[in-house]
C-alpha cells in the first residue's frame, strides 16, 4: 500500500512581489499530525510562504499541494478540512462577534456536518460574555483569539495559524496552545508562524526556520539544539571550588561524580532560541548549503499549481 500523501507538500516555490524577490527555491512537506512551527526574522517570508500555500498568492515557480490538491482549484469540501488564522483581516464595520461566526459557521455548514456551535468555540477560547460585542470594540488580543475561535468551528484537520498568538496574554496563549494540542489529540495537523521561542518549544514536532526567502534549517528542537553544540554543560560546587565541564553524555558523566560530595549541581543545554539566534545569523551566502546540510527530510515531487482563483 502506498503511504498517505502529506498534508501540505510544497515545493521549490518561487514569489515575488513585483521586482521584489521574496521566496527562494521554498520545499516544504508537512505530515499527518505534525505540528510544525515556522520561525524567522521579520519581514523573511513567512507569511509569504503561508498565502501561497493557501493560494491567494500564485507561486511564480515550483508547486503547491495540500490535502493533495491544488488550493488555488480547491472548493468548499476543501476549505472546511482548515482552520485559519491569518494576519490581516478586513472587518465588516457594524458587526458583532456573533455575526462574523454565524456567518463562517453558515458557509462551513454548507460543506460538512462537523461544524461546532458558536456556543462551543466562545466557550473554548474565553470569550463567551463577547457574543454581542461589536468586532471594532475588540482589543486586538481579544480579535485575534476570535480568529482562532472561527478556526476551530468546523473541527479542521489543518490548522494554520499565522502568529495566532501575538499580543495574547499568558493565561490566553496558554488556553490556545492547550485547544492546538486538543485539536491535536483528534489527529490534527498544524502549521504556525511564531516569534515565541518558548511556544514553539512547546508545541513543535517539528521547527523549520527561515531566513532571506529560503528555508535555512528544519528539524525537531532536540535536533537543532544539537545543531549549534551537541555538548551539555555540567557544573557543580566541590570543596568550595566552582567546576564546569563540557560533555556529549552528561548521564554518563555524572555516574562518575560523588554526588554526596558535591552541591549546586547543574546541567546545561542550549535552548532553541541559542539555537535560533546562532542559525538566523549566519551569512546569507551560506544559507543554500546550510538547507542541504540541516534539513531532515526530503520532499516528495508534487504537480505544478495553477492560475485559477481560489474562491
Ligand atoms: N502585499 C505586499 N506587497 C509588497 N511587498 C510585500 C507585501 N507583503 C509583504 N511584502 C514584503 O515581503 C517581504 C516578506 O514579508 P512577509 O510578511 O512574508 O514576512 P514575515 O516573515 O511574515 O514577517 P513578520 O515576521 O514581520 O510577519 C517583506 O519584505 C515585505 O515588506
Amino acid at each position: 500500500m502506498s503511504p498517505a500523501p502529506p498534508i501540505i507538500a510544497a515545493r521549490g516555490v518561487d514569489f515575488a512581489y513585483g521586482k521584489n524577490p521574496v521566496l527562494h527555491d521554498v520545499s516544504l512537506t508537512v505530515q499527518p499530525g505534525e505540528v510544525v512551527c515556522l520561525l524567522g526574522p521579520n519581514g523573511v517570508g513567512k507569511t509569504t510562504l503561508v498565502e501561497n500555500l493557501l493560494g491567494s498568492l500564485r507561486p511564480h515557480a515550483g508547486s503547491v499541494r495540500v490535502f493533495d490538491t491544488d488550493p488555488r482549484r480547491a472548493g468548499a469540501a476543501f476549505w472546511a478540512r482548515i482552520g485559519l488564522v491569518q494576519q490581516n483581516w478586513t472587518d465588516h464595520a457594524k458587526w458583532r462577534v456573533k455575526d462574523q461566526l454565524e456567518w463562517i459557521r453558515s458557509m462551513q455548514l454548507t460543506a460538512s456536518a462537523r461544524v461546532a456551535t458558536m456556543a462551543e468555540v466562545l466557550d473554548a477560547v474565553g470569550l463567551a460574555d463577547k457574543s454581542n460585542s461589536r468586532l471594532s470594540r475588540l482589543s486586538g488580543g481579544q480579535r485575534r483569539t476570535l480568529d482562532f475561535a472561527a478556526a476551530l468551528l468546523g473541527r479542521p484537520e489543518l490548522l494554520i495559524l499565522d502568529e495566532p498568538t501575538t499580543g495574547l496574554d499568558p493565561s490566553s496563549k496558554a488556553r490556545l496552545h492547550d485547544l492546538i494540542m486538543e485539536r491535536v489529540d483528534d489527529r490534527a495537523t498544524v502549521l504556525m508562524t511564531t516569534h515565541d521561542l518558548s511556544e514553539a518549544e512547546r508545541l513543535a514536532s517539528r521547527v523549520v526556520i527561515m531566513a532571506a526567502g529560503r528555508i535555512i534549517a528544519d528539524g525537531t528542537v532536540a535536533e537543532l539544539r544539537e545543531r549549534i553544540s551537541s555538548e551539555a554543560e555540567v557544573t557543580w560546587m566541590q570543596d568550595g571550588v566552582r567546576h564546569v565541564h563540557a560533555t556529549s553524555n552528561p548521564e554518563r558523566f555524572l555516574q562518575k561524580l560523588d554526588l554526596d560530595a558535591i552541591s549546586g549541581l547543574t546541567v546545561t543545554r542550549p535552548t532553541l532560541e541559542e539555537a535560533y539566534l546562532a542559525l538566523v545569523s549566519q551569512p546569507a551566502e551560506d544559507e543554500r548549503s546550510s538547507t542541504d546540510h540541516l534539513a531532515v527530510r526530503s520532499d516528495p515531487a508534487t504537480t505544478p499549481s495553477t492560475k485559477e482563483p481560489r474562491p
